[in-house]
């Protein structure tokens, strides 16, 4: 595996050391005061880096303002923190001007966020470059809640990840929210069976349809990890396991078999040090996605638009 400092993406930790020795601590502090004023900046910002590496690489095209951007695509219409990555970004253009990319802010938030709802940290490899386009035709490698586990699995590969590294991500889900429109079809009509989806708890079921009533607010935002949803830690595959899962996809995940053996593994109150250390790790995968590096791209001088 080589140095564990320096990773094949051609980042590295430590990059701004010398450039821009406030540059961790910067990010850190803007959203340490954003999710302590709102705890679901943490799970937004989480996401978001997410939704930036899967399309087109960790490269903030996520972060693009234009007219048919990434951001105006639907998987990306509930994104949160915007805001927290521009007054990073702004401060440090104080600090050190034209060095911190906003596609490192991005990765180092999602481990800033990670830590302020208490997962462990890791060290974050630097050094990506900011991308020149954003499409939101682009947003198609985006795992769709409702896509079929081969499907995911795919969308996966292509991105150099597998199936571990999919199973332990999707744990992400153990903060944050999702909307009722994106999972009452599984409450009151599935596949089109006029019956809720068999993979949901017994018990579970009447909760949830007490959050998302048919034909209500489909805006309503519910829990993805009963129970803990401002707390990182391994308790999301002890829900999937017993039928909590909250969106389709996530469900899947202990009813495909493919999936269910890295689940169980997870499951526990032993398996929750094992899960946040692989968290990590699987990040920093994450996080080299196609990444530009040297001459490639540039660093911009705002987040929301190229220079
Ligand atoms: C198979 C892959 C995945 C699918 C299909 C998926 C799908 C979803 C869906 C449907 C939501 C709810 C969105 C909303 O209603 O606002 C959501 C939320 C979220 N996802 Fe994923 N996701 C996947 C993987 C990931 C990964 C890899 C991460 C991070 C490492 C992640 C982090 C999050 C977080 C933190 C939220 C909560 C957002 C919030 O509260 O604002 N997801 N995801
Ligand atoms: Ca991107």
């Amino acid at each position: 595996q080589g140095n564990r400092w320096f990773s094949r993406g051609g980042t590295r930790v430590g990059f701004y050391k010398s450039t821009c020795p406030r540059a961790e601590f910067i990010v850190q502090s803007a959203v340490q005061t954003a999710v302590r004023a709102n705890p679901t900046i943490a799970p937004g910002l989480l996401r978001m880096f997410f939704h930036d590496c899967f399309v087109n690489g960790c490269d903030a095209s996520i972060l693009l303002d234009g007219a048919s951007t990434e951001k105006t695509a639907g998987p990306n219409a509930f994104l949160r923190g915007f805001e927290v990555i521009d007054a990073a970004k702004s401060r440090l253009e104080t600090a050190c001007p034209g060095v911190v990319s906003c596609a490192d802010i991005l990765a180092l938030a999602a481990r800033d966020s990670v830590v302020l709802t208490g997962g462990h940290s890791w060290h974050v490899p630097l050094g990506r470059r900011d991308g020149l386009v954003s499409r939101a035709s682009d947003t198609a490698t985006l795992p769709a809640f409702n896509d079929p586990m081969t499907v995911q699995i795919q969308k996966f590969a292509d991105k150099g990840l597998n199936i571990q590294d999919l199973v332990i991500l999707v744990g992400g889900h153990t903060i944050g929210t999702a909307a009722c429109a994106l999972f009452s079809y599984r409450l009151y009509n599935f596949n089109n069976t006029n019956a809720p989806d068999p993979d949901i708890n017994q018990a579970f079921l009447p909760q949830l349809r007490a959050l998302c009533p048919n034909g209500g607010n489909a805006l309503r935002r519910v829990a993805l990890d009963t129970g803990s949803v401002n707390s990182f830690g391994n308790s999301f595959y002890d829900n999937l396991r017993i039928g909590r899962g909250v969106v389709e996809s996530d469900a899947k995940l202990w009813s495909d078999r493919r999936t269910q053996r890295f689940v169980q593994g997870f499951t526990g109150r032993r398996s929750g040090f094992k899960f946040n250390a692989k968290f990590g790790r699987a990040m920093v995968k994450m996080g080299n996605i196609e990444v530009k590096t040297g001459r490639q791209g540039e660093i911009r001088r705002v987040c929301t638009a190229t220079n």
